[in-house]
């Protein structure tokens, strides 16, 4: 029996199994489709960016680490990389820009002065996918954000010119959104904060609302532009203070319609972001996920299948949320073979999803309804050793692209070919 058939039979047999526990397999393969990743840019360059050669991460309470050859050092590089990234991915993704990733022609264009022009050649590629593009203000690894401040600053002079950057990103976004008829997220995410105690953290905050208050003065159709803003506990070099908190920012995105930005890597370890999507949706419209791997600490280590990322999945698909929450990445693992760590980060958290999509989610209710949980954990685990991973298969089978563990030859092959030798 050759591969294919292999996978099929498998599935076949998968298939009886679910449908024993009332879980129809093609309808949960049917229903990967609203399950779309907006995969970040900036793990194939290690968050450097490309506004002048040497551009590097600075600062901004973030950090990679790591030297693996093959990183991309043009626009053309990271291309090529992302290319591969979506060929090897089952499904239709979308694209996740930052500010930093435009095209400047060697000039010196500061981040207030960007335009839709030096974008173009993201919204041609994200025509040939046929996808969206999202996008982000880049408030770190420049001068102006060296003391710990951009929007929140009590510099007016810096303010300004957060303030002027955001909004030309907004601008931006809008019209990624209208050219490729499909929303932009523009997500914010500010480095602002202290190192120890301070005394005006009131003083901070409400500096930080005037801010996002002129910014979004300026309204985009939501068809268009969806505005979100990313919340933290703590970043290095902001332990004790993050001026764009949690509260604060549930506070201002609940007051203005705004989506809120949860990254799993952005609370203590204990806290759940599985546990916050339900709480936060009684009151949001919609959310966007940074879908991550804190390892100690807001690390950004690679997704992984683990029950962090698979009770989030759980809660969107339990609850039918998927047109309500956007889905983003975020981690940039300098260490390995970059490409490979898409790979594997963008697997793991649509896997997460086609197990939530294969549970008996009414029969665990029902269970829980009339307080019978020993059967609703020892179904839970039992669901553990279904048989998942023949309809993982077939579903890459379904989508043309390698089954198990097939793409990581194909991405060996790639390293050997093209990025060992950059
Ligand atoms: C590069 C991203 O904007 C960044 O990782 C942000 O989303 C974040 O999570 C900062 O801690
Ligand atoms: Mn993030």
């Amino acid at each position: 029996m050759n591969e294919l058939e292999l996978v099929k039979k498998a599935y076949e047999a998968a298939k009886t199994q679910y449908a024993a526990l009332g879980i129809d397999t093609d309808r949960a393969l049917d229903k990967m489709k609203d399950i779309v990743i907006s995969v970040h840019c900036w793990q194939t360059d290690d968050v450097g960016g490309f506004e002048t050669p040497d551009s590097s991460l600075g600062g901004g309470g973030i950090q990679v680490t790591g030297n693996y050859p093959g990183k991309a050092r043009s626009i053309a590089e990271m291309r090529a990389d992302l290319d591969k990234v979506f060929e090897l991915l089952p499904g239709k993704q979308r694209l996740n820009l930052h500010a930093i990733y435009g095209e400047f022609g060697g000039q010196k264009v500061d981040r207030d002065q960007i335009e839709v022009k030096h974008f173009e050649g993201w919204i041609e590629w994200a025509q040939k996918y046929q996808t969206g593009l999202d996008f982000n203000a880049t408030c770190f690894s420049h001068p102006l954000a060296d003391d710990g401040f951009t929007l929140s600053s009590k510099n007016e002079k810096v303010r300004k010119f957060w303030v002027d950057h955001v909004k030309a990103c907004r601008k931006i976004a809008a019209e990624f959104g209208k050219r490729l008829g499909t929303p932009s997220v523009h997500n914010l995410w500010i480095p602002d904060g202290s190192k120890d105690n301070p005394i005006d953290r009131a003083g901070h905050r409400a500096i930080l609302k005037k801010s996002l208050d002129e910014i979004f003065s300026v309204e985009y159709p939501k068809e268009h532009l969806k505005d979100a803003m990313e919340c933290k506990l703590f970043g290095i070099g902001s332990e004790a203070m993050v001026v764009g908190s949690h509260e604060f920012y549930l506070g201002y995105t609940i007051s203005n319609n705004k989506l809120l930005c949860l990254d799993n890597g952005h609370f203590h370890p204990t806290e759940q972001v599985g546990d916050k999507i339900s709480a936060v949706l009684q009151f949001l419209d919609e959310i966007l996920l940074h879908v991550t791997r804190g390892v100690r600490w807001d690390s950004d280590h690679i997704v992984s299948l683990n029950d962090e990322v698979l009770q989030i999945a759980q809660e969107i698909v339990r609850n039918n949320y998927q047109s309500r929450v956007n889905i983003g990445l975020d981690f940039f693992d300098g260490s390995v073979n970059r490409v490979g760590a898409y790979l594997v980060g963008t697997r793991a958290t649509q896997q997460a999803f086609l197990q939530a999509l294969l549970e008996p989610t009414a029969m665990l209710k029902e269970l829980e309804e009339k307080d019978r949980n020993f059967e609703r954990l020892a179904w839970l685990e039992t669901m553990k050793s279904r048989p998942f991973g023949a309809v993982w298969d077939y579903y890459c089978l379904l989508n043309q692209v390698p089954t198990g563990g097939d793409f990581i030859k194909e991405v060996v092959r790639y390293e050997e070919e093209v990025l060992l030798k950059r």
